[in-house]
Order: C-alpha cells, then structure tokens, then sequence
C-alpha cells in the first residue's frame, strides 16, 4: 500500500516538469524499416531526447524538434540495429549541442556510451532555495555531505534526488534540479548490447527490440541469444508495474503502444516457459533485413556523420 501511494508520488512529480506541466512525448513512424523513433521533452527547460532516430527521419525529427522550441541533449540508441541506419550520427550535426548515446556493450561508436543502471537526464531547471525553509542532515545520514550543511530534499522524492545543496541557514541560493531521466536496463538477447529505457516514475518504457508488442526481437543473427533475451525480458521488464506503457522500436501489425501487464498476460512466446520460447525463437525462418549488409557496419560508426559546422 505504501509503496503504491509512493510510486503515483514519484510519477506525479516525475511527469511533470517545474511548472507542473506533463512531460512530452511524440512518437514518430519510418515506414520502410517500420521503425519508431520517440520524442521526450519536458515541456518547462524543454529539454529533450530522442530514442531510436532513423537516418532517412533524421531531417524531419530535427524540423519537429525546432518547431517545438524544444532542444536536443541526446540522440539515443537502444542497440545497434540491422535493419536501418541510425540518425543519431547526422542529428549531431543538424542539432549542434546533441550527443549520441548508445551501449558500451554494443561495441559502436558514439558520443557516449551508457552501462546497466545508468540515468539519462534531461528537464533541468534552476530553482531558488532558502535554506531556514529545509532541514539540517546529520553527517551519519548522508555520508556524502559534510556536517552543518543542508539536505534539503529527502529520499521520497526520487525525481529529485540529483539535487544536493550546501550553505548555512538564513542564506538563499540557487540550484539546479533534473526533473525526469530514462534509466537505462541492460537486456540483452536479441543482441548483446541492447538496453530498455524506462522513465523515472516507470510509467513508460522503450524496450528496443527487446520486447514487442506481442513478440520480441529474433535472435538469429548479431550475437543474439533466445535464453538470454527470455531472461531479459522475465527480469529487466516483467518486473515493471503493470500499467507501465511498452513502446516497442519496432512494429509489424499497425500497434504503436502496449502494457506491461498485456505482455506478461498475452505475448504469445514470453508467455511460453524458457525451453519452449528457445524451441520457437530456433525455428522462426525470417528472412533476413534488406539493409544488414550495410547498416550493422555504418551503425558501429554511429550511422553517417556529416561534419559539423
Ligand atoms: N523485414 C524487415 C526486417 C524484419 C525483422 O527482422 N525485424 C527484426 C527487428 C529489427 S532488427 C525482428 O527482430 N523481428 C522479429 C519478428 O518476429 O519479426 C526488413 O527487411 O527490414
Ligand atoms: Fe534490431
């Protein structure tokens, strides 16, 4: 119970920015390799990310993001993919002030590379304290900060808890806060360094290739494993709330959103045990993606990169 109250605490403030408006998403469609690419902002610092860009998109995703008024901190892959080419390299060069973002694990080039249990972050803003309003730690609490000063915000507020703040009492003073980030999970099988993304207050979660809706990715070629990405998806996603939103990197059928409770329920090869869902994942036959031959190789490049002005 105290934890259910906990986890709308932490989605309410965690979808909202300061302003207490909701978080923005878009999630966008390339049709010849049926990929979707995610936009997440916060609406206040307008901050923003993209996950997934596709390198034929990448102009349109870079138009949106202007015309939004938004600004792009990370272009992010959640693996190296087979079936298209990136846009992450040539959004560094529309969008001057973008990183790319992809696994180490994947073993492609980027701007920086993200482990299992690491946080993206983005929605920063500043915010004006005083420190008589907040309370006084006390050193055996908070290790980290040194006796007298300020631990002002508590570990019940999670969306916040980048903030750490010093200084005596009767002083203001100005901070900088993150308001959402995407923790990174590793899981792996379809590829050995594929990772999910999942929001903060774990409303949502962008699962890659990893999980689809009502299948997942095939794990017959770069290195992929059926028993690996069986326990992947029972540990690193299964164990999500139920009502967390599955936003898969691909979809076959016209879906665009599932649930993790759906999933867990109605997907029709993880619902399989472990020795059956590998029997299944051996015997798929799929032809293989018409740009693997060229887009493995350009994506362990971080995709195309033009130079930067
Ligand atoms: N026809 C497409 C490729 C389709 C495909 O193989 N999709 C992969 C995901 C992208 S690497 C996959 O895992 N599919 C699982 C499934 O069950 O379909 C093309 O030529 O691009
Ligand atoms: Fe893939």
């Amino acid at each position: 119970m105290a934890e259910a109250v906990l986890r709308v605490a932490r989605r309410q403030l965690s979808q909202r920015g300061g302003s207490g408006a909701p978080i923005l998403l878009r999630q966008m469609f390339e049709p010849v390799s049926c990929t979707f690419t995610y936009l997440l902002g916060d609406r206040e610092s307008r901050e923003a990310v993209l996950i997934d860009p596709v390198l034929e998109t990448a102009p349109r995703d870079a138009q949106l993001i202007k015309e939004l008024g938004l600004r792009l901190l990370y272009a992010v892959n959640t693996h190296c993919h087979a079936d298209h080419i990136t846009g992450s390299g040539l959004l560094r060069s529309l969008l001057p002030g973008c990183q790319s973002v992809i696994s180490r694990l994947s073993g492609a080039q980027a701007d920086l590379h993200i482990e299992d249990g690491d946080s993206i972050r983005f929605g920063r803003f500043v915010s004006h304290l005083n420190i008589p309003s907040v309370l006084v730690c006390s050193h055996a609490a908070n290790k980290d900060i040194p006796e007298g000063w300020v631990w002002w915000l508590t570990p019940v507020i999670p969306a916040l808890w980048e903030a750490k703040a010093g200084g005596s009492r009767g002083q203001e003073f100005e901070t900088s806060l993150t308001n959402m980030a995407l923790e990174t999970r590793a899981s792996p099988g379809h590829t050995p360094g594929c990772v999910t993304f999942v929001l903060n207050d774990h409303s949502m979660a962008f699962t890659g290739d990893a999980l689809l809706i009502r299948g997942c990715g095939r794990t017959d070629f770069q290195q992929g494993c059926a028993k690996t990405l069986y326990h992947s998806v029972h540990e690193k996603i299964f164990t999500l709330p139920g009502d967390c939103l599955i936003y898969p990197a691909h979809d076959y059928h016209g879906f665009t959103v599932s649930t993790v409770e759906e999933e867990r329920t109605l997907n029709p090869r993880l619902t399989l045990s472990c020795e059956e869902f590998v029997k299944i994942m051996g015997n798929l036959n799929l032809p293989k993606p018409q740009q693997i031959d060229f887009a493995v190789p350009a994506n362990m490049r971080c995709g195309v990169q033009t130079p930067t002005a």
